[in-house]
């Protein structure tokens, strides 16, 4: 998952903007951009690495103007290189653009632009996005100053072409104006909100951008819409095309930061609620189990360790303290990186584990790493027992919107459902209560736990109701991916790692 931000208005936007990055520097750590617009001059700049590596003073002056857009990334198409790094820039018309999710179609629309004898420089899904939509702006049309009436004509005809999960921001002139826009998919898969300070605005993935820079928080942009956004103007707000409203379930499980509002939602409230869930789902499937403390494994599941200590009445402790200067892993680019680096991660407290029996609370189990090294160490150092709850179900299908996990062979959960036997439809695998206890037992097996307890679908589902993605978990994908786009998204991921 990448981090957007954009700012209108204000002196030094650059500077800004690298501060908001860093509060959402958790959403993606290999790679950062900053463009910026002044009068009728783009400046951009980006490179491998976080936020504060790449941006110093000197840089950042070089970017000058009242607004500039920035984006941290974490590769879902596309390598790791500085040039798939975004954001990415079109001449004609000047627009520099970014975004979060993943263009399911992008094979077919390299090839649509390339038809138009249009080369791309990148492996990046956003570059061809970016083309395309200068494209459709200027056709038929050439002119010196662009209205919003053509931006938005271009826009409709862009989503026609453009499949899958993404928002938008970018800045560019209208009007003859300097405009930044921020736009999210028919679905509004992935997140983007909007805050307010005087005569300046921000566009963010997450309301944690506004809170460092003192914004006030006004909502998250419509799916399907775009909103203009102008120095002291109102913001300007048209519906390009909308379908419904799905917003990704993994954003509040794991993504997004616990202090953060995204869809009008306290992602920590939901955290808590999570906790709750699952200590439901606890009580009705593992009756007779029985454990000292609850240990959250951090950071993500913290909030719903809380929780889930509360509703069945056992102490919460610290069992692991995480070294406050590793990012995550789940986010890194090879096994081999997200391995070694977990060593490095977490370390435990002896004195709380010696003998005890210990629930472990983690939100998720994606490839295993974290749950494998964790029990490990809890063997080391003398657990009793090892219990583990999850508050999500298990994760059995790729996600082709943005998260790095696109393959089922990746996904320790399917792997084993594999070994069991169990026959595959496609990408719609459904676990009902009888199969997820039975895998739970595999799992719980194969890892060395004393027990596994999921979140089943069917609680999950009260979380958000109807209005989600969770396609990694049910298999209901609400953009349908086809098999060359498919085989495209992880071909071009995995070429591009060791
Ligand atoms: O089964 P796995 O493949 O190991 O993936 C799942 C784990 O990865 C994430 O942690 P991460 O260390 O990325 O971030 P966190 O500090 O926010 O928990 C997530 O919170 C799980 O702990
Ligand atoms: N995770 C994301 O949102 C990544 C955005 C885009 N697909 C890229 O690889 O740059
Ligand atoms: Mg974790």
């Amino acid at each position: 998952m990448c981090g957007i931000v954009g700012i209108i208005g204000v002196k030094d936007a650059s500077n800004k903007v690298a501060m908001a990055l860093q509060a959402i520097q958790h959403r993606g750590q290999d790679s950062a951009g900053i463009g910026a617009k002044k009068g009728n001059h783009f400046r951009y700049y980006k490179d491998i690495g976080l936020v504060h590596n790449i941006f110093n003073e000197k840089e950042l002056k070089r970017l000058e103007g009242r607004c500039a857009i920035g984006h941290v990334r974490y590769p879902t198409i596309g390598g790791n290189s500085k040039e798939d790094a975004q954001p990415f820039y079109s001449r004609w018309p000047g627009i520099i653009m970014a975004h979060n999710g993943n263009i399911t179609n992008f094979e077919e629309i390299k090839e649509h632009l390339l038809s138009q004898s249009i080369f791309l420089s990148s492996k990046c899904d956003i570059e061809p996005v970016l083309y395309i939509l200068s494209n459709e702006i200027i056709r038929d049309n050439i002119k010196r100053v662009y209205s919003f009436k053509d931006v938005v004509k271009g826009l409709k005809e862009t989503y026609k072409i453009v499949k899958g999960a993404y928002s938008l921001v970018g800045i560019m002139s209208i009007d003859g104006k300097d405009t930044m826009f921020a736009a999210r998919d028919p679905y509004g898969i992935r997140p983007a909100v909007w805050g307010k300070k005087g005569d300046s605005y921000i566009v963010c993935s997450e309301s944690v951008c506004l809170d460092v820079l003192d914004f006030d928080y006004m909502g998250s942009i419509k799916p399907g819409h775009v909103v203009f956004f102008r120095e002291g103007e109102d913001p300007v707000e048209f519906e390009i095309e909308k379908k419904g409203f799905a917003p990704c379930i993994f954003e509040y499980i794991y993504f997004a930061r616990p202090d953060s509002k995204i869809n009008d939602h306290c992602v920590y409230e939901k955290r808590m609620e999570l906790g709750r869930l699952l200590a439901d789902e606890f009580k009705e499937r593992k009756r007779g189990i029985d454990f000292d403390i609850v240990v959250p494994i951090p950071d993500t599941s913290r909030p719903s360790a809380i929780t889930f200590s509360e509703e069945t009445g056992k102490p919460i402790r610290e069992g692991f303290i995480k070294n406050r200067y590793s990012g995550r892993t789940f986010i890194m680019p090879t096994q081999g990186d997200r391995a070694s680096a977990l060593r490095l991660k977490l370390n435990p407290i002896k004195a709380e584990i010696k003998d005890k029996s210990v629930m472990l609370i983690d939100d998720s189990i994606v490839r295993g790493n974290t749950v494998k090294r964790i029990v490990e160490v809890l063997k080391g150092k003398g657990a009793r027992e090892i219990h583990l709850a999850i508050y999500s179900p298990p994760v059995i299908n790729p996600c082709y919107y943005g998260i790095d996990m696109s393959t089922h062979e990746e996904l320790i959960a399917y792997k084993v459902l594999k070994e069991m036997g169990y026959k595959f439809n496609g990408d719609s695998i459904r676990l009902d209560k009888k199969l997820l206890t039975k895998l739970e037992e595999k799992l719980a097996e194969k890892f060395g736990l004393n027990s596994l307890t999921y979140l089943s679908t069917e609680r999950l589902n009260l979380l958000l109701e109807n209005n989600r993605c969770a396609a990694c978990f049910d298999g209901d994908y609400p953009v349908n991916v086809d098999e060359k786009s498919r085989r495209c998204i992880v071909f071009d991921r995995l070429s591009s790692r060791d």
